[in-house]
């Protein structure tokens, strides 16, 4: 799933900071100042403190990358530096009031912080990449993930034999459930085939579930999103975990998992995939998660389900994977008012505007709409496609129908678009299929556009993958994704988003996607694998072709 609502990386605005910082501000450049982006007199107090959020957004940003560039060697901008870096008091106190966290550490070794700044590029830095992905915990602080079933940071890139890290007795796993550990609260497994439990699920994620780093947006799953990602084939009711306040009978947390089957390279795992994880913020950094984490755990175990797939956007130990997110601006005036993208310096609204117009009209001969009579030729399609992946779920046809067809039944807001591209000159053979989903974001505290309609790509296929042509997959792959583009503008769809999974890396840049902020790791509990690719170079976090292959499973 994207766990991390990412934001466009905004590289031109940093550049003008460091001028700044440097006194060679261009003073018709890209400015706070300028008359674009400021609020006009008389602007609701919406626009305000959007625009207020803007500002104080770029003003962290600018900081950050003066920072980087005074602290880390010349020449680390678009590679690891390999120095190790020594900081004076100033670039430690300006350090320090960017990133609290990170003082406590100091103080407790000063050598880690060191040593762990010199392992970060600038990009790294400047595109929030480090912010989430340093590691200023080792294993022994993760007071909870030290004590669990999963890989540690110094071994993740080691190369190990792949199986189960621990053997579960199930004799020894408790059948129900210890009293929740905070009185005043209890357990209850919810019934989401009750309309009122399901939204009480979506009310304590929409206000409570991730947000991106500056509080601007929040994911907003709809009630529809909810019932069709939680009840996919094979979905147990007691894998819906919720906690209440005794007295009020409130939900003020929850957790989930459904069923899958997952290869990893040639195993392949009956697994759980744990996902929505929320607390509500009153009852934030009491160790909850771990009493939710435990819990879920125990009820897979109780099914004789021992590994199970996640994804995050901060960093645990220890992911399998990372990929970043990629964003496409379909609506890119509304996005800008919003904070979400920025005013590139040397450009103008109506120049933005032109740059991501796209046609009204698809163009690829044979493109329609799938439905159910396609799920076999979908699946065999997919399932070809797939293995070429080293970590892949493995699907049923009953799983492609559900995640591909849009059923009013399950979705009565539409959730899921899919098309498939029938070849009359080859029978009507079905040669390609894509996908894409809708989750939409709030803007927090903005009345004129209180939500952001995000497309994220989906699953695809393509049987130019098999020819071995990878300049034919790239033309192929840049037509579907063209014509993905134009499906999701009519659609009423703001941003495309897609991660560096699949084979994404050959058509993000042709098809005008920006870099995100954030980054997605994925995670697997009680499996022990080799690093597997995400489509990014870690040393310039660039797409990269030549690192594809790895991940193909697509969370929600
Ligand atoms: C075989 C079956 C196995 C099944 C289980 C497989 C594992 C599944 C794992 C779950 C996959 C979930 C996939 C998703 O849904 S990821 C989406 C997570 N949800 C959000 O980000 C929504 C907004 N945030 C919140 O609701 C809270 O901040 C959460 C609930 C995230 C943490 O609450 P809180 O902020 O109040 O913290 P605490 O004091 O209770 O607990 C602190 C401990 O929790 C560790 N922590 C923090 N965030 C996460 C996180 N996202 N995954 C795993 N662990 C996390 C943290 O490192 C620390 O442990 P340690 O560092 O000391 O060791």
């Amino acid at each position: 799933m994207p766990q991390e609502v990412s934001v466009p990386v905004d590289e031109q605005a940093t550049e003008d900071a460091v001028k700044e910082a440097l006194g060679q501000a261009d003073p018709a450049g890209h400015d706070e100042s300028s008359g674009d982006e400021a609020p006009a007199d008389g602007a609701s107090p919406d626009a305000v403190a959007t625009e207020a959020a803007k500002k104080k957004k770029r003003k962290k940003r600018s900081k950050v990358k003066a920072l980087a560039e005074s602290i880390l060697p010349a020449g680390s901008s678009s590679s690891t530096a390999e120095k190790p870096v020594r900081l004076t008091e100033t670039q430690k106190q300006q350090l320090f009031a960017l990133n609290p966290a990170l003082k406590a550490d100091y103080e407790e070794d000063p050598q880690k912080v060191e040593q762990m700044l010199s392992k970060l590029s600038i990009a790294d830095i400047l595109t929030g990449m480090a912010a989430s992905q340093r590691n200023t915990k080792d294993m022994a602080s993760h007071k909870f993930w030290q004590t669990q079933p999963v890989p540690k940071f110094e071994d993740a890139m080691k190369p190990v034999e792949e199986g189960p890290i621990k053997v579960i007795d199930p004799a020894r796993v408790p059948k129900e459930a210890p009293p929740f550990a905070v009185q005043g609260f209890e357990w209850d497994t919810l019934d989401l085939t009750d309309e009122g439990q399901l939204q009480e699920v979506y009310e304590l994620l929409t206000h409570h579930y991730v947000e991106d780093d500056e509080a601007m947006f929040r994911f907003n799953y709809s009630s529809s999103f909810l019932n069709w990602a939680l009840k996919a084939p094979g979905w147990r009711k007691d894998w819906h975990i919720g906690v209440r306040a005794t007295t009020s009978r409130r939900l003020v947390a929850f957790i989930s998992g459904i069923p899958v089957s997952l290869r990893v390279r040639k195993n392949t795992l009956s697994c759980s995939e744990i996902n929505f994880l929320c607390i509500h913020k009153k009852l934030r950094s009491k160790r909850l998660a771990p009493v939710l984490i435990q819990e879920v755990t125990r009820r897979c175990y109780v099914q004789g389900v021992y590994q199970a797939i996640y994804t995050a956007g901060i960093l645990l130990p220890a992911p399998v994977s990372t990929c970043r997110y990629f964003h496409r601006s379909l609506n890119w005036e509304k996005l800008y008012e919003v904070g979400f993208s920025p005013l590139p310096a040397g450009s103008t609204k109506q120049r933005q505007i032109a740059r991501y117009k796209l046609p009204k009209e698809t163009e690829t001969p044979g493109l329609r709409p799938m439905e159910t009579k396609d799920v076999d030729a979908v699946l065999d399609l997919l399932k070809r496609y797939l293995s070429r992946m080293d970590m892949a779920q493995e699907f049923s046809s009953e799983e492609v129908a559900h995640w591909l067809v849009h059923d009013e039944k399950i979705c009565p807001e539409q959730v899921v678009w899919s098309y498939v591209v029938e070849d009359a000159n080859q029978g009507g053979k079905l040669t390609d299929f894509f996908s894409f989903y809708c989750l939409e974001s709030t803007v927090i505290g903005n009345t004129k556009h209180p939500t952001i309609r995000a497309a994220y790509l989906f699953y695809y296929a393509t049987e130019t993958a098999f020819t071995g042509d990878q300049k034919a997959l790239k033309e192929r792959l840049n037509g579907l994704m063209h014509d993905a583009l134009v499906l999701a503008k009519k659609a009423n769809f703001d941003v495309f988003n897609a991660l560096t999974l699949l084979h994404n890396p050959l058509f993000l840049e042709d098809q005008k996607f920006g870099a995100g902020d954030g980054q997605l790791n994925y995670y697997l509990y009680n499996y022990r694998a080799n690093y597997i690719q995400g489509g990014v170079d870690p040393k310039t976090n660039k797409a990269d072709e030549s690192r594809m292959g790895g991940v193909g499973v697509v969370m929600l």
